[in-house]
């Protein structure tokens, strides 16, 4: 008898190295549900809740052709928490919403072993519910914001405040069912997937 296909939410903070985790889990055939790519679809043009950021930001966040200008809300988000917590309470139940199909859709595919929900903000969104077991990827704090300086192109003072605006990671270390350590090689991360997909698929 085949267990039941869980729903694995994969979540920790910023540049913590959990796209990667989850595109380890894909590369082995799990199906991808990704809330950063969901938060990008409820803003398309024509979507309300980019009328509503608009409303709350000004025209501003809007690029000439009427996109979402991502860098410049974030450059507002991430410095000051008041507007942090307006732009989730605007966009969180536009995802939520979102993925609860998605997820349950993807549930129903029979050739899927296992559904992994990357979100960053699991715990922040209270979206726990949303999936059967959460995988938290840790990284130590000067390993994470060097790789995020990196990736973004930011100072450090810009990567410590995006790593301030989430729970401390002790706090997501505190309810994991899972956790996979990226402060090494990405070799190293490859063999604690390996053993989490054996434990979590392979019957
Ligand atoms: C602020 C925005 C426009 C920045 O866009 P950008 O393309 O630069 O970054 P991207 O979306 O890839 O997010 C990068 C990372 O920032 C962090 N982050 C994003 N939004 C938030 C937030 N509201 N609070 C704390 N951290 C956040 C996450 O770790 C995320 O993985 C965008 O992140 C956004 O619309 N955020 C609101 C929706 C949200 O909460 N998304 C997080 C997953 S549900
Ligand atoms: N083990 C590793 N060794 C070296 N670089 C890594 C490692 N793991 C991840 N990276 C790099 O670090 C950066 C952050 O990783 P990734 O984008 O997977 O994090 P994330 O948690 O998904 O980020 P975000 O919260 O912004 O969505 C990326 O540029 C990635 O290529």
């Amino acid at each position: 008898m085949p267990r039941e296909k869980l729903i694995l939410g994969i979540t920790g903070n910023i540049a913590s190295g959990k796209s990667t985790v989850a595109k380890m889990f894909a590369e082995r055939g799990a199906l991808l549900i990704d809330a950063d790519q969901l938060a990008r679809e409820i803003v398309e043009p024509g979507q309300p809740a980019l009328q509503q950021l608009v409303e709350r930001f000004g025209t501003d966040i809007l690029r000439a052709d009427k996109s979402l200008d991502r860098d410049k809300l974030a450059q507002i988000i991430f410095a000051d928490e008041q507007a942090r917590l307006d732009l989730n309470q605007i966009t969180h139940p536009a995802i939520g919403k979102l993925a609860v199909e998605r997820l349950q859709q993807g549930k129903r595919l029979a050739d899927v072993p296992l559904v992994v929900y990357e979100a960053p903000l699991l715990f922040e969104a209270k979206a726990e519910n949303r999936v059967d077991k959460v995988l938290v990827v840790k990284v130590d704090l000067q390993v994470q914001l060097q790789r995020l300086m990196q990736r973004d192109g930011i100072d450090e003072a810009a990567a410590q405040q995006r790593v301030s605006a989430q729970m401390p990671q002790d706090e997501k270390l505190a309810r994991a069912d899972y956790v996979v350590d990226n402060s090494g090689s990405l070799e190293e991360l490859f063999i604690q997937v390996e053993q989490l997909w054996q434990k979590l698929v392979i019957v």
